[in-house]
């Protein structure tokens, strides 16, 4: 009760991006409060049925300072079609929000009958059933497994403790288990992994924090349209419902200082700025050590990945996730790809990930100890498609608040993405892609979470590439 009460105080009043007359200070739902929203038969009839050093976070080095980027990371404009799934879309206030819920008769799945004769709705009622409205996806979208549907079928679990031992058998053994992992999943849990529990706790609390703010103080912080960080959500397609979250993005950079004097003027929170420097460099030293290891298993020379790395640098998204009253009917952050090389992810004990394997949803066990790794779009290329990006997205559920951190490690906007051509010579194949920039790519993006490098594809694939070396 706490916590839905906190959440529908921290009710967001984001325009709604599919909506090109929204007022982006709308009160929730404002955006939708037309007839034709009110009244669309689908609301209607909805019965149920790299290295270390690398320097901070620049734009131009991640290249998502272009308009927006969203979903499960990527970004940037606010107002247009997210890019990626870092970019910052605006989207009515999470539904989350309590107040705007909508009817108990239509959160089981059946009309409203208060609602069925259109003269006697108040332009309050409307508002509420059009944020409500928002929030609920078309059935083929919804989520048929929830988020503690959990099978046998797991990502592969990988100790990362050869990375502080160093000890060079264990990391030949761990360079082969993450190669099975990225053939064969393109995600993996790691624990071992070198990030004090503590420090993640320190950096949910924050984010906890954060979230149970009231959406005036949030929105002090809100993303500028051509800015990369500050308080957004993740993209859906402009043609989308609506994620039930919210987004909070940081990188390392002199916003983090600025944020910490907007919400805390009276100095009273040093470790918002703290914990996330400190959780900055631990990630970006730990995507930088994955992908050592990941080029390793590749077993091609690592020069062709410098680049990349030289100057690759990490967005944080902290995402937020209240109960939701319908979660059957309601994802929290859409199917997507990830833009980035590689994707550091926390998501505490709560499950509400699920990736797709072999076309079909998995949820994934949470453990509190593991971080969640996954291949992005960026990687994909270099390895033409050898190690993939696989769609995942998050749902929700009906009584717990989730929070996940998800780091976005990238190269620069301006680097070209190519295959590695040794690569292409031990499996002697051509480039499936267009030669493209991180610019392009997520220019493309902001429109197409999923399936974006199909835009850059060649020759689609049509059968998988088989790892060109011995695999023991
Ligand atoms: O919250 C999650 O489990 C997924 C987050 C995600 O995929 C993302 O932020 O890109
Ligand atoms: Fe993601």
């Amino acid at each position: 009760m706490a916590e839905s009460a906190t959440f529908m105080s921290g009710a967001t009043s984001f325009s709604s991006q599919g909506n090109s007359t929204a007022s982006p200070r709308a009160e929730p739902g404002e955006a939708f409060v037309s007839d034709q929203i009110v009244f669309t038969p689908r609301s209607y009839s909805a019965p149920s049925s790299t290295s270390p050093s690398s320097p901070s976070f620049s734009p131009q080095k991640m290249g998502i300072l272009s308009p927006q980027i969203g979903t499960t990371s990527g970004d940037l404009d606010i107002n247009s079609t997210p890019p990626c799934s870092v970019a910052g879309m605006r989207s009515p206030s999470p539904f989350p929000l309590g107040l705007d819920s909508p009817p108990a008769s239509r959160l089981r799945g059946s009309p409203d009958p208060s609602t069925t004769d259109r003269s006697i709705k108040t332009l309050e009622q409307k508002r509420k059933e059009a944020v409500s409205l928002a929030y609920v996806w078309p059935t083929e979208h919804r989520p048929a497994i929830q988020h503690d549907e959990f099978t046998d079928i797991e990502i592969p679990t990988i100790d990362l403790t050869c990375l502080i031992s160093k000890d060079p058998v264990a990391r030949k053994q761990v360079v082969a288990q993450v190669r099975a992992a990225c053939l064969n999943w393109g995600f993996f849990h790691a624990v071992n992994h070198g990030i004090p529990h503590e420090l993640l706790e320190r950096v949910q609390k924050q984010a906890q924090r954060f979230f149970a703010m009231p959406k005036e103080e949030k929105l002090k912080v809100e993303r500028d349209p051509k800015g990369y960080t500050g308080y957004g959500n993740a993209g859906v397609k402009p043609t989308d419902s609506q994620p039930w979250s919210e987004g909070f993005y940081l990188a390392n950079d002199s916003s983090v200082d600025k944020y910490s004097q907007v919400l805390w003027p009276h100095g009273d929170n040093e470790d918002f700025g703290n914990s996330y420097r400190e959780y900055n460099e631990k990630a970006e030293n730990l995507a930088a050590q994955l992908m050592d290891l990941i080029i390793e298993s590749l077993e091609v020379n690592a020069d062709h990945f410098q680049p990349y790395l030289h100057n690759a640098s990490g967005l944080l998204r902290w995402n937020h996730y209240p109960p939701c009253p319908q979660p059957h009917k309601s994802l929290g952050m859409a199917p997507h790809t990830d833009f980035n090389m590689l994707t550091v992810l926390h998501q505490g004990d709560i499950g509400g990930l699920q990736v797709q394997k072999d076309g079909k949803w998995v949820a994934v066990r949470p453990n509190g100890d593991a971080l969640a790794i996954n291949i992005g779009d960026t990687l994909q290329v270099l390895t033409n498609a050898l190690y993939k990006s696989i769609p995942h997205r998050a749902v929700v559920n009906r009584t717990q608040t989730r929070i996940s951190l998800a780091y976005f490690y990238a190269p620069t906007t301006k680097s070209e993405i190519v295959p590695s051509p040794e690569l292409l010579e031990r499996t002697n194949q051509s480039s499936i892609y267009k030669r493209f920039t991180m610019e392009e790519y997520l220019a493309v993006k902001k429109g197409q979470l999923l399936n974006t490098l199909q835009h850059f594809t060649l020759e689609p694939l049509t059968q998988s590439l088989a790892f060109p070396v011995h695999t023991e």
